[in-house]
């Protein structure tokens, strides 16, 4: 048996079209484009290239994008004072920095001083705890692609087996709150689990987000299953996901790539989540259903 691939970057490009559509609706009605604020601090090389990545693509879809880089050795303060100033400009709805920040500056804090309002990254606690509690918030952006590639091949999740690899706050707690709140019996397997591959085995629904280069193998999945890879493992060999492709591929129903599968769902996500803080603030009505049914059978995400 051979899977489906799900094509993340054909959904994501489909995402961006409805989302600039809503962008122009937004800028008549309120007058301004939303505004999203990235900031990068240092030079690691992928997040250079991430950052200008969500730059452009900002800018494609009719926002206005606001880029700040502060040199590797900034102290704190300066970051904090930067956040804060961008939680004070009217102009700016949403507010992002880039991770991982250097090792001198705590993320959490930083995390933690953006307006939760404005945190179209869904990493504050309030927006967690929004999740958590079924209350309208930003939902973390890789997480809610996911839901939305789910989607794509179960337009009903409810009952289905769900394991997710992984407990970062980033990416597997939140992925598993979205999973429990479509009705999945959810597992979160972890460095900890005693027989992980026995979890991974009994899923209808497999989403990897461990960091670890093709760990996932193709005797790990049960047939027809539906696999997500988060991964984005840079190897000798190239670019690999959490997921060794070759041999999943040849028992999961579904599956993604990488590259191509859930990478480029993170910025059309984020560019929706700030499209929805602009409608927010402004309070200007958008049919955000009808943003996020842009991939094929996607229809309601469920988040908002
Ligand atoms: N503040 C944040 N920091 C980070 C996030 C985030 O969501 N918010 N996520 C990642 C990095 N990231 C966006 O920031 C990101 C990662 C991967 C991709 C992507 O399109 N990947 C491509 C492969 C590109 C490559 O060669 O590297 C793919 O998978 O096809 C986009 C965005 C960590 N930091």
């Amino acid at each position: 048996m051979s899977a489906t691939i799900i094509d993340g970057k054909a959904f994501a490009a489909r995402l961006r079209a409805r989302i600039a559509t809503g962008v122009a609706e937004f800028h008549a009605e309120a007058g301004r484009a939303p505004g999203l604020a990235v900031v990068l601090v240092g030079e690691d090389p992928a997040s250079a290239v991430y950052v200008r990545s969500k730059g452009k693509a900002t800018r494609d879809a009719g926002m206005q994008s606001i880029e700040h880089r502060l040199p590797a050795d900034v102290p704190a303060e300066t970051l904090l004072a930067l956040v804060a100033d961008l939680n004070a400009d009217p102009g700016v709805d949403g507010i992002l920095v880039q991770l991982p920040l250097p090792k001198h500056i705590d993320a959490q804090t930083v995390i933690s001083a953006i307006d939760p309002d404005k945190d179209v990254d869904g990493f504050h606690p309030i927006n967690a705890g929004r999740l958590a509690t079924g209350l309208p918030g930003f939902v973390p952006c890789t997480p809610l692609g996911c839901l939305m590639l789910l989607k794509s091949i179960h337009p009903k999740l409810s009952g289905l087996e769900a394991v997710v690899i992984g407990r970062s706050n980033i990416v597997g707690k939140p992925m598993a709150q979205l999973l429990l709140a479509e009705s999945c019996t959810v597992t979160i397997v972890h460095s900890r689990t005693h027989d992980a591959k026995a979890h991974v085995r009994a899923a209808d629904i497999v989403v990897a987000a461990v960091g670890i280069p093709q760990m996932v193998t193709g005797d790990w999945i049960k047939p027809g299953a539906t696999v997500i890879d988060v991964g984005i493992n840079r190897t000798e060999a190239g670019l690999v996901g959490d997921v060794d492709f070759a041999s999943a591929s040849q028992v999961a129903g579904a599956i993604t790539p990488v590259p191509g599968g859930v990478g480029p769902m993170t910025i059309a996500v984020l560019l929706r989540n700030t499209l929805v803080s602009a409608a927010r603030r402004e309070a200007v009505a958008i049919d955000i259903d009808a943003v996020d049914s842009a991939g094929d059978a996607a229809g309601d995400s469920g988040a908002c």
